[in-house]
């Protein structure tokens, strides 16, 4: 019932066109009575006693209601198909929006197969129902009526007769609807994880070839597959189950009007006419039986779909504005005040304090996996830090408001995405009405106009999916322009240089200082040379600082950067360690 009154709030909006089509029903589910009620006038007053001058006029009103029928049918059909159309695209958009609005904690723990199986799979499933589904269940409901009804005005005893099946059917409907639905949420469940394993194949193509794992990937894939197969299998054996009970009891109404209605004719108990009457409608009362054990598989297809549906609305962000979030400008004071922080359990940053002013450089180097990211993630609020707290100019992140935050930080990203766009477009993907010079001036900053400049079609170059390659410097330089371009307060580079030569590395950071002489910029590196002009220079192991100041600072320290400096610059530059020991 839950999922009825959820997809009742999409369609409720297109109530008086839904009002509109079940009149119609009730109109073309009276009209299919006619045919069967006339047949058997023409067999009493044509046939047996003769009238034929009503025959005309029988055949007029059989020919003329079977034809208002089918154009009221056709009617209310393109009309629900109109409504499932409508919720299907606002059902979509709302999911697209709850989409944007999910945190990282999300992307990290849900395949991407997931989600597109409910916005794929599952969403066509509801459209059937809102288009096919309560229209069929309705029409078959009424039709039954209206046979009952019929038969009851001709001769009640034969009809109860009849009837006598519907206690059988509703025990069958009733087991079959509560067998199968279960085994369409597997059937669901299952499809996610193919999917999962189709998109994992495309996105991971590369390492499958250079592995030559194929073979183990169409393992994988055949498993999940013929787990699929079985799911569905177990579905339709449930079915398979019920389905003939409900078809040969639909059956048995037949024989009983052979073998009843026979002897009540005999007897003189009904006319022939009535006779044919009651067999022209057997269909009125045996279609709906026959219908309703796949209505009822389709309503529980709908209700396994709706409930992941529902389920994926329902998922709590942890990253949401307070309720007085404030809008102030960001000038870009960033203060780390005993902040602790740990993905699922363990804790990767144990109290973490640090100050960085606008204009200053702050540069963060260590062993991978020691938290650098994590703690420069936790500036836009990608996560929450589970102790202490992350301030910009002096207001907690979590009371500013979020878009209002995100705007003023720009991260370029060790994971360089691009997407499937002009290489102008990505760089404004942050500024899209950014006009032409400026996305020139960004690339400049980060070193990429030259090689942009240099591809046939510069700037209109499409990139990303289905676009040219880029080598991994060109993207994360593309990716650095983007940042550039947003011109923000706080300026993120994780690892932004990582793939670029030593000195267009030395010449962007350079370059970059003197652009950035107001904003706060962190760095991530793993190069000294990247880093050693920096303010300061954090260096992080283990998720604490264990060590800070300038470059000379700490190499006077002799610790951890000490050595790394050693370890990449080795007996070159042994005599400039000497110099400032
Ligand atoms: N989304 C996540 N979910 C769970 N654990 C994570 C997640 N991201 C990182 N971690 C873990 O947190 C720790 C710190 O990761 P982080 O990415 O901050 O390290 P890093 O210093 O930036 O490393 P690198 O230099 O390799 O980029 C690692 O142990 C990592 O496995």
């Amino acid at each position: 019932m839950e999922n009825v009154k959820w997809v009742w709030s999409y369609i409720k909006k297109y109530k008086f066109r839904i009002c509109i089509s079940l009149i119609m029903v009730l109109v073309a589910s009276a009209l299919s009575m006619v045919s069967p009620y006339v047949s058997g006038i023409i067999v009493d007053r044509v046939i047996k006693q003769g009238h034929r001058e009503i025959l005309f006029a029988l055949a007029a009103l059989m020919i003329g209601a079977t034809a208002a029928k089918a154009i009221i049918r056709f009617t209310y059909q393109i009309n629900f198909e109109k409504v499932s159309q409508g919720a299907y695209m606002t059902i979509r958009e709302d999911m697209y929006r709850k989409l944007q609005a999910l945190d990282f904690k999300f992307f990290d723990t849900t395949r991407t197969g997931d989600i597109m199986a409910k916005m794929t799979g599952d969403m066509d499933t509801v459209r059937h129902f809102v288009a096919w589904v309560i229209y069929m269940v309705f029409e078959n409901a009424v039709i039954f009526i209206f046979a009952v009804i019929l038969l009851f005005t001709i001769n009640w005893q034969f009809t109860l007769v009849l009837l006598l099946v519907i206690p059988f059917l509703g025990w069958a409907a009733i087991k079959l609807a509560n067998e199968v639905r279960p085994t369409f949420s597997a059937v669901r469940q299952q499809f996610s994880r193919l999917n999962s394993v189709v998109q994992e194949n495309i996105s991971g193509n590369r390492v499958i070839k250079a592995f030559a794992t194929e073979k183990i990937e169409i393992d994988k894939f055949d498993r999940e597959n013929e787990a699929y197969r079985q799911k569905n299998m177990d579905s339709a054996n449930v079915w398979s189950k019920y389905l003939p009970i409900i078809d040969a009891l639909a059956g048995a109404l037949s024989l009983t009007i052979i073998i009843i209605g026979g002897i009540l004719v005999i007897n003189d108990q009904i006319s022939i006419g009535e006779l044919v009457t009651f067999n022209s409608i057997i269909w009125a009362l045996g279609n709906p039986m026959r219908q309703c054990g796949w209505l009822i598989n389709d309503i529980q297809r709908f209700n396994a779909s709706a409930d992941k549906i529902r389920e994926f609305f329902e998922t709590e962000t942890s990253i949401s504005n307070t309720e007085q979030p404030a809008e102030e400008d960001i000038k870009g004071v960033v203060e780390f005040k005993n902040v602790s922080f740990g993905y699922e359990g363990e804790e990767v940053l144990k109290n973490v304090s640090l100050k960085a002013s606008p204009g200053q450089t702050i540069a963060i180097i260590g062993p991978t996996g020691s938290g650098k990211s994590t703690l420069v993630n936790l500036i836009c609020r990608f996560y929450d830090c589970s102790e202490g707290e992350v301030l910009i100019d002096n207001i907690n992140v979590r009371d500013m408001e979020l878009r209002n935050l995100r705007a003023k930080i720009s991260v370029a990203m060790q994971d360089v995405f691009l997407f499937s766009d002009t290489i102008e477009g990505n760089i404004a993907y942050g500024v899209p009405d950014a006009p032409y010079e400026s996305v020139k001036w960004a690339a400049g900053i980060a070193d990429a106009h030259k090689f942009i400049s240099n591809l046939p079609e510069g700037y209109d170059t499409i990139i990303g999916e289905r676009g040219v390659g880029l080598s991994g410097g060109q993207r994360q330089r593309i990716a650095l322009a983007r940042a550039i371009l947003k011109d923000p307060s706080i300026l993120i580079l994780d690892d932004t240089t990582s793939s670029v030569d030593m000195e267009t590395e030395f010449e962007i950071h350079k370059t970059l200082r003197s652009f950035y002489n107001n904003k706060t910029t962190f760095i991530i590196a793993h190069r000294i040379a990247s880093v050693k002009n920096a303010d300061k220079i954090i260096v992080i192991n283990g998720g604490t600082i264990i060590e800070q100041g300038t470059h000379e600072e700490l190499l006077k320290q002799k610790g951890y950067y000490y050595n790394v400096y050693l370890t990449q610059f080795g007996d070159f530059d042994a005599a400039a360690v000497k110099e400032v020991g």
